[in-house]
């Protein structure tokens, strides 16, 4: 890093960049980090290209044809600076800039190194690609695409061959997850840095396919805490847990579930069960609605009434879980409402 460039940002620390815990930041810090790195003089895009490479000669084999659709901005960059690497490697790569040139300088540079490299640019697609880089639009996206945009995505939705989106599908709020207007539904996505949280929800996974990382080699010590992460656990979660083994279930805590109006008894079951998966020693679920004696599937899972309204004093197993409830009904049909008032908290609802 240059000399006086140093991070700003506070909390510094590794992120977890296991399968089952990946870091989620903001597109801020996303952004703050591709300062860090300009200033340090770390070639971002030229690592992207080579983790793009790396991945599309792992889905064709050579001399399948491969087409770069590029956009005007840096995601634009990365798919030409791929391209470039493609070819150079001997692969047959196109390149379509159907918005128009590229307007950064890291992308004219990207241009110019793919002309070099022997990509070949066209103003239309020649032939059906085996693969298709996506390259329109990354977190640059500033509104809904417009008509040329969206021929474009069209056009890509359509071709049979694989879809490998980078960093977001173009089209795709790479914050919020939502599509306005039009998106690619790419087949795979390579995201740079970290996770968006707009691959994680919404549209987003429908869009995305699967998603894979390439962290760039970002020091640690420029990452701020995340976020947020997203926790992928297994069916083997437990085994994973750090435990004695002369443990049992009251060493590990205890979960409170309340939920289970009339017919709604399987959003509480999910969350009960969610509870014992991570890792809860006792989960007691207080149904609304008495429906079930025991769950089959987790007879581990304690099933209650729901505690009686305050003042009546609580039974001691529910004084002892998180908070204190009252047996008032929700007032929409799942009980999103909590309420510090009320006391009682239930599942979410859409
Ligand atoms: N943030 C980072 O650290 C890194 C970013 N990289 C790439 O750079 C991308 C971000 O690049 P940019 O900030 O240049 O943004 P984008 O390339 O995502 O998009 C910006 C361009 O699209 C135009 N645009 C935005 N919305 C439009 C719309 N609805 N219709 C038509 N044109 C529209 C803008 O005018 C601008 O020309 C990332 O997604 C990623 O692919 C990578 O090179 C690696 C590192
Ligand atoms: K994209």
């Amino acid at each position: 890093m240059r000399a006086g460039a140093r991070p700003i940002l506070p909390q510094h620390r590794l992120p977890p960049e296991t399968d089952m815990n990946r870091p989620i930041h903001t597109l801020a810090t996303l952004r703050h980090i591709e300062t860090l790195a300009g200033q340090a003089g770390m070639p971002l895009m030229d690592r992207a290209a080579g983790a793009i490479a790396d991945r599309v000669e792992q889905r064709i084999v050579r001399g399948e044809p491969i087409l770069a659709l590029a956009g005007r901005g840096n995601n634009g960059g990365d798919a030409l600076l791929a391209a470039a690497r493609l070819a150079a490697r001997g692969h047959r790569v196109d390149a379509w800039l159907p918005l128009g040139e590229p307007a950064t300088d890291d992308a004219r540079r990207a241009h110019a190194q793919a002309l070099a490299a022997g990509v070949t640019l066209v103003v239309a697609p020649r032939t059906a690609p085996a693969l298709a880089l996506d390259g329109l639009f990354g977190i640059g996206l500033r509104r809904a695409p417009d008509a040329a945009a969206c021929a474009a995505i069209d056009w890509l939705n359509g071709i049979s061959g694989h879809r490998l989106a980078l960093d977001v599908p173009s089209g795709l709020d790479a914050w919020s997850g939502q599509v306005t207007g039009c998106a690619v539904a790419a087949t795979e996505t390579l995201t740079f840095l970290a996770d968006k949280p707009g691959l994680l929800t919404h549209d987003g996974p429908d869009q995305a396919g699967d998603v894979h990382l390439a962290t760039l080699d970002i020091p640690p010590a420029w990452w701020p805490a995340a976020d947020g992460a997203c926790y992928q656990p297994d069916d083997d979660i437990t085994h994973r847990l750090a435990r004695k083994q002369n443990a049992h279930k009251g060493s590990f805590g205890c979960v409170a579930v309340l939920g289970g109006a009339t017919g709604m008894t399987g959003a509480a079951l999910l969350a009960a069960r969610a509870a014992l998966r991570t890792g809860a020693g006792k989960v007691r679920i207080g149904l609304l609605e008495p429906a079930l004696a025991v769950d089959p599937l987790y007879p581990e899972l304690m099933l209650d009434d729901a505690p009686a309204p305050s003042p009546t004093p609580m039974s001691r197993s529910w004084r002892s879980a998180p908070g204190s409830v009252s047996r008032r009904r929700p007032r929409n049909c799942c009980g999103t409402r909590c309420s510090a008032a009320d006391r009682w908290c239930s599942t979410p609802t859409p």
